[in-house]
Order: structure tokens, then C-alpha cells, then sequence
């Protein structure tokens, strides 16, 4: 007779409950993040994906602790590891602490742009030394810095050790960010849109990288992207934003199938294909939008064509005014077609 397997499940890695964020603006309260839970196991790929201004990149920098002080974060729980996220003292965490690494969208206003990439990985390895109580050499710590610029595919250490970031190519600065973010030894790497500033290819290979690096170190990985299909690709599991909400959860590789909620299905609708390339318009949600508040200024950025433009705006920029789109307030309704209550009946704004 086949044993039962009775151990318990491996605890999470990070565990996030009900986590919240306020913006306090001169215009009022942007609540950018609501309510959004979702864990991590160790080692494990996860997505977060969403259109712009869904709360993604919000939600990743909380978990950072980067966000700036008028932004207000509540949860009933948010651990990594034995930290309690909550407790932390200061806002700011630096890159390359031992728990979590982080790479942005945009290497370039992230790096340093007036210390060299050398100068940059030292103060990141120096960090690490000093918080692991060891001392290192400064010879130790040149040939530590040279070997991740190896391990990240630089070859021409020398020179890239001696150059400030806009010497570099855009793939070589997402490179560097991410031997900064991984050289402190992180359990976790959040990564930010990590390719949105690189062409096909190089965005290949630096996600590549990145699943190749983290398995090495045996690190979990959050990828925040509005890329369904190279999420789909990379990780296991993705967690659907909109809103600010977390819509719907569910392994990557059959959300195309599991898909329950209509945003979920319009985003995948928008991913383009060859077979879609005469069509017109964008998958619909059916949804009840009132006119009077599909108003911005006295003109509305959709106009008439709210409920379409509400998957429209995901993936295809060059039909509704990027600028204006966080300006609509256009509270969207949508009943799941399928009553399940980790759907919430109200999907958000966009
Ligand atoms: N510092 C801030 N102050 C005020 N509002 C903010 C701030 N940062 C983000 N927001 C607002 O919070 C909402 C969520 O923004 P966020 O950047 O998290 O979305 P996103 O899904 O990551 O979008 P993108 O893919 O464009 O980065 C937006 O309405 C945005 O305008």
C-alpha cells in the first residue's frame, strides 16, 4: 500500500495578509494597494502582473520597505522569513541585504550615477561583511566584486569595474543591478520590470540570468511585469492585479484554462498574436460603468468606450492616453462568471 505523505507543507518564505497602502496626496487619498495577500514558498518563481497603476510596483516596495514616508502601509501580517516586515525601524532597507534583493525597471536612475560600478558592488559587499562580522581584504573584496561582474556575464571586468552606469549598455546596467542585488546572498529577489527597458532578446537573456542565479543560490523570485506571456515562460505562479486588488491566483502555466476572472481573461485576450494582427478591438468585460463618473476634467479619456477601453489600457498603450489613464476615475463593476468568493465582485479603478 502507497504511504500517505503526512508532513506539513513547507512554511512560506514571505507571507503577506491584508496589506494596504495609502498615498496621502494634495488631490486626496490614493489608495494604491488594497487588501492584497499572497505568499511565497522558498525557491519558488511567482509573478505579479496587472496593468499600469494596478499596484504592483506599490506592493514590492512595501515589502522593500522603499516607499517614501506619507505612504501608509497596514497589514494584518507581513513576514519574510523570521522578519516581521512590519517592525521594521527604518523606511529604507539598502540593496543586497541578506533576506531580499531588488532590481528595478530602469538600471540607469537606479544605480548610482556618479559612483563607478566598482565603487558601487564594494559598498554593497561591504555591507554584507560587516552585517556577516567577518572582514575582508581589500584585495579579497576586488576579486569578490570582479567575480560577480563574471557571474552576471560581464566579461570585460576591468574596464566595467572602472565605469560609471552611462557607459554601459542598458543589458550590461540590468546586469550589474542584478550582481548588486544578489551579492548580499538574498532568500528572496524581487525584480521589478526587470526588461521593460531592453529589446527581445536581451530581455531573454536577463531573465534568463535571473532564474539561473536565484536557483543557484536557492533564492525565490517575484517578478513584476505586465508581460503575461514571458511570465508565463519564467514562473510557476502568478498573482492577477487590478485596482489594487489581487483579482485572482493561479499557476502560470494553465492560466490560459484556470483563467476565472474577466480581467485575467482580457488580459490574456490582449496578449497579441499573429491571429489577432486585423483585429480591431480588444476583449470586452462586461461591466456597469457610470457615465457621470467615467468624467475627468469634463472629458472622459475612453468617452463612450469605457468597458473596452478597460482591457484596452492593459497592453496596447497607443490607444488610450497613457498620462490620462491614472486621471479616470472610473469605478468599474464586474461579476465574476463563476461565484467564487476569493473574487471579490468589484474588480476596481483603473
Ligand atoms: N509615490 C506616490 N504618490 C502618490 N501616488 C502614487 C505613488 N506611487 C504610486 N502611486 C499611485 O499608486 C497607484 C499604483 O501605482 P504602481 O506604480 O504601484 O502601479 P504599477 O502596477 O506598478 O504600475 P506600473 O506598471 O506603471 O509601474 C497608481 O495610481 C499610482 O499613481
Amino acid at each position: 500500500m502507497d504511504s500517505i505523505d503526512t508532513s506539513a507543507p513547507p512554511e512560506p518564505l514571505l507571507e503577506v495578509h491584508g496589506l494596504t497602502v495609502e498615498f496621502r496626496t494634495r488631490r486626496g487619498v490614493v489608495r494604491a494597494v488594497d487588501d492584497v495577500s499572497f505568499s511565497v514558498q522558498p525557491g519558488e518563481r511567482l509573478a505579479i502582473v496587472g496593468e499600469s497603476g494596478s499596484g504592483k510596483s506599490t506592493a514590492c516596495l512595501a515589502i522593500g520597505g522603499f516607499l517614501p514616508p506619507y505612504a501608509e502601509v497596514t497589514a494584518e501580517s507581513m513576514r519574510l522569513d523570521e522578519v516581521d516586515l512590519l517592525a521594521r525601524k527604518t523606511s529604507r532597507i539598502p540593496l543586497g541585504t541578506p533576506h531580499l534583493g531588488l532590481v528595478f525597471q530602469d538600471a540607469m536612475t537606479s544605480l548610482d550615477p556618479v559612483w563607478t560600478v566598482g565603487s558601487q558592488l564594494l559598498a554593497a559587499l561591504k555591507g554584507k561583511s560587516l552585517r556577516a562580522g567577518v572582514k575582508e581584504s581589500k584585495g579579497e573584496a576586488l576579486a569578490e566584486a570582479r567575480d560577480w561582474l563574471h557571474r552576471v556575464g560581464l566579461t570585460d571586468t576591468e574596464r566595467v569595474m572602472k565605469a560609471r552606469p552611462d557607459a554601459l549598455s542598458g543589458g550590461m546596467r540590468q546586469r550589474v543591478m542584478i550582481a548588486l542585488a544578489l551579492c548580499g546572498g538574498p532568500e528572496l529577489l524581487i525584480a521589478d520590470e526587470p526588461t521593460s527597458a531592453l529589446d527581445a532578446s536581451t530581455s531573454h537573456e536577463v531573465m534568463d540570468l535571473m532564474v539561473e542565479m536565484t536557483e543557484t543560490l536557492g533564492a525565490a523570485l517575484i517578478i513584476v511585469s505586465h508581460d503575461l506571456k514571458l511570465c508565463q515562460e519564467y514562473t510557476s505562479r502568478m498573482v492577477v492585479m487590478y485596482g489594487g486588488k489581487a483579482v485572482e491566483q493561479a499557476p502560470s502555466i494553465d492560466l490560459d484554462t484556470t483563467a476565472r476572472h474577466p480581467y485575467t481573461s482580457a488580459l490574456l485576450g490582449c496578449v497579441p498574436t499573429l491571429a489577432k494582427r486585423n483585429v480591431d478591438l480588444l476583449p470586452i468585460i462586461p461591466v456597469n460603468v457610470p457615465r457621470e463618473s467615467a468624467s475627468v476634467h469634463g472629458q472622459c479619456v475612453f468617452r463612450d468606450r469605457c468597458e473596452f477601453a478597460v482591457a484596452a489600457c492593459a497592453v496596447a498603450p497607443p490607444l488610450v492616453d497613457v498620462a490620462d489613464r491614472h486621471e479616470a476615475a472610473c469605478w468599474v463593476t464586474a461579476g465574476p462568471t463563476d461565484a467564487d468568493s476569493r473574487i471579490p465582485e468589484t474588480v476596481g479603478s483603473h
